[in-house]
């Protein structure tokens, strides 16, 4: 499903309002009054003491003077306040003309000044009509007092007109401060700021209300700037094992990953390679961990490692290296998956940078690996065509050598930046997890939760997109399934269990890839009702 910026959306309604010559009143009289409609869905069954719309100074504010007519005319005993931040007299063209109609019809409209704050009283349902896709600045004063007090709110219920106030529509940036609503009912197409974090968590549940332009009759002319990762698009994209396969044409995956103080992180990625289809798993293990891996997971076929005559700790040499890739080719691996818990070491950095430099296949480069990378970044720069970097917020500042922080502020950025630095897939972890190509290409994941924030998860992501690496799909559409599937399953097991350990995750992935085979999956945060 695309996403759109706000700079595009603002373009491509100027475009249609001229090519179909709809007037721009009809549009927001479209806005105002389908948003009533999902209102009424969601929220009106509850019976509310009143309800304050709250109008900023541009369009987003005209529609909601266009919900208070309409919400008006259909309960009229409902007290509803017209609360307008910003001068009547600068009102433009149609939120003007609404504004009028207002005062005419009799709604009550309150100015909001700095010297009287406002407050709602519990069992207010209040629209959020500040700000919507034209939001250009940090939001300060009697704008930023209006939002706290959205949000201070008690016992209410606050529904976002298009956006949350305060929210960058394209990057999802928290603009100094937003409105966290429960609900989100967006107009036209769906915004691409909506669906990452921070953003995502000020949305609520989000809805999407028709405007009266047919934006899907000429898809060519909506840019791509994004895409929101639908069970429809991933469906062709799933293991499907073909009658005539064997183990090896079905993909074997090579998994270098896990050391002595962490074998876990080696056993969770080569089951989730199992889980999500591969035919064989091959596990670059050490002499000490052998016996381990057999009991454990008896499938898995491991590739030994030289022992460390001289140290009495197993270590990762970069010798092993050279083992590693010979065994690549012995074994037709596909993919290799490195990093998850392969230790911080220099001698395991050399050994992890060594495997990426001389590896016959590509892959995930995951956890300590891409520390190793950090380290040198300046080295890897454009090197790195054709391989998948799964950081979380931390790992990107590390290897875009800037805080984790600044990474938080503009995830998908981040995530273009090191695309395009590395020439690499990127997956930058988190809530909305964002898949980046160097060709540019942007993908929102909606699946998963917080209980994804257990050790080993990653791990277990890393193993499925190897995993589907190996199975023949591409990097960009490994990254975009594998994170689609992984969030899911976390939905899914949250159904039947309020705690997920890792493990869980992998033994439940087959049911996953079976409800979006089965189309038995709807994506939950768009109502397309
Ligand atoms: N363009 C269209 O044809 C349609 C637009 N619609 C609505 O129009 C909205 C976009 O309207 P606008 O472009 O007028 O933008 P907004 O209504 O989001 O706000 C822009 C106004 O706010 C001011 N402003 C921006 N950031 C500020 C800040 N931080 N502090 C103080 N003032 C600030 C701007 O100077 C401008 O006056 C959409 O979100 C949607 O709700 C709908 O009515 C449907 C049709
Ligand atoms: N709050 C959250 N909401 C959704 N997904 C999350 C959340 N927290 C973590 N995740 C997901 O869980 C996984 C955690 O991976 P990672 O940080 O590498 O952990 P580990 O190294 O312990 O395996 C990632 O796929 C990430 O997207
Ligand atoms: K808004």
């Amino acid at each position: 499903m695309k996403l759109i910026t706000s700079e595009s959306m603002q373009k491509l309604e100027k475009r249609l309002v001229e090519s179909y010559r709809i007037p721009t009143q009809l549009l927001m009289e479209n806005a105002g009054r389908n948003i009533v409609e999902k209102i009424e869905g969601i929220g009106m069954e509850k019976s509310w003491k009143q309800v304050a719309v709250i109008c900023g100074p541009g369009n987003n504010g005209g529609d909601g003077l266009v919900i208070a007519r309409h919400l008006n005319l259909r309960y009229p005993s409902l007290p509803i306040t017209i609360f307008l931040a910003g001068n009547p007299e600068r009102l433009k063209n149609d939120s003007a003309l609404n504004y009028e109609i207002c005062q005419r019809i009799g709604i009550p409209i309150q100015r909001v000044f700095p010297e009287n704050p406002l407050g709602f009283e519990p069992g207010t349902l209040i629209i959020d009509s500040l700000f919507g896709t034209g939001l250009s600045k940090n939001v300060e004063g009697i704008f930023q007092v209006v939002i706290d007090a959205i949000n201070e709110a008690k016992q209410s219920m606050i529904i976002a007109v298009d956006v949350p106030s305060g929210i960058d529509a394209t990057w999802g940036k928290i603009m100094g401060r937003a409105v966290k609503a429960h609900h989100t009912i967006t107009l036209g197409m769906i915004k691409r700021g909506l669906v990452v974090a921070p953003a995502r968590e000020y949305c609520g549940t989000i809805h999407l209300a028709d405007i009266g332009i047919p934006f899907d009759r000429e898809p060519g002319i909506v840019p791509q700037e994004g895409f929101l990762i639908t069970p429809d698009f991933i469906r062709p994209f799933l293991p499907e094992k073909a009658f005539l396969s064997n183990k090896i044409s079905t993909g074997v995956v090579m998994i270098v990953a896990g050391s002595p103080a962490m074998t876990g992180a080696g056993l969770l990625t080569c089951q989730a390679a199992y889980r999500s289809g591969a035919g064989m798993v091959i596990w670059a293990t050490n002499p000490q961990l052998a016996p381990l891996v057999k009991t454990s997971i008896p499938e898995v076929v491991s590739t030994i490692l030289s022992d460390n005559k001289n140290s009495f700790q197993w270590e990762y040499l970069p010798h092993h290296a050279d083992e590693i890739c010979k065994a690549i080719l012995q074994r037709k691996c596909r993919s290799i998956a490195i990093g998850p818990g392969l230790g911080s070491s220099w001698s395991s950095k050399y050994f992890i940078e060594k495997v990426i430099e001389k590896s016959p296949v590509k892959g995930v480069i995951d956890a300590d690996a891409l520390n190793a990378i950090a380290v040198n970044r300046e080295f890897w720069k454009n090197r790195l065509q054709g391989w998948i970097l799964t950081p979380h917020e931390g790992e990107m500042g590390r290897l875009l050598n800037r805080s984790a922080s600044s990474i938080a502020e503009n995830r998908i950025a981040a995530s273009c930046a090191l695309s395009q630095y590395f020439n690499c897939i990127t997956v930058l972890k988190g809530p909305g997890t964002i898949v980046v190509s160097p060709q540019g290409e942007i993908a929102i994941n909606p699946t998963g939760n917080p209980n994804l924030a257990t050790a080993g998860s990653g791990d277990v992501l890393t193993g499925i997109i190897a995993s589907l690496l190996a199975q023949g799909r591409s990097p960009f559409i490994s990254a975009v399934t594998g994170v689609f599937l992984h969030g899911l399953t976390a939905d899914l097991y949250q159904k039947q269990s309020p705690q997920l350990l890792a493990s869980d995750l992998a033994s439940y992935l087959p049911y996953a890839i079976k409800v979006v085979k089965n189309c038995e999956y709807r994506l939950p945060i768009v109502d397309r009702d």
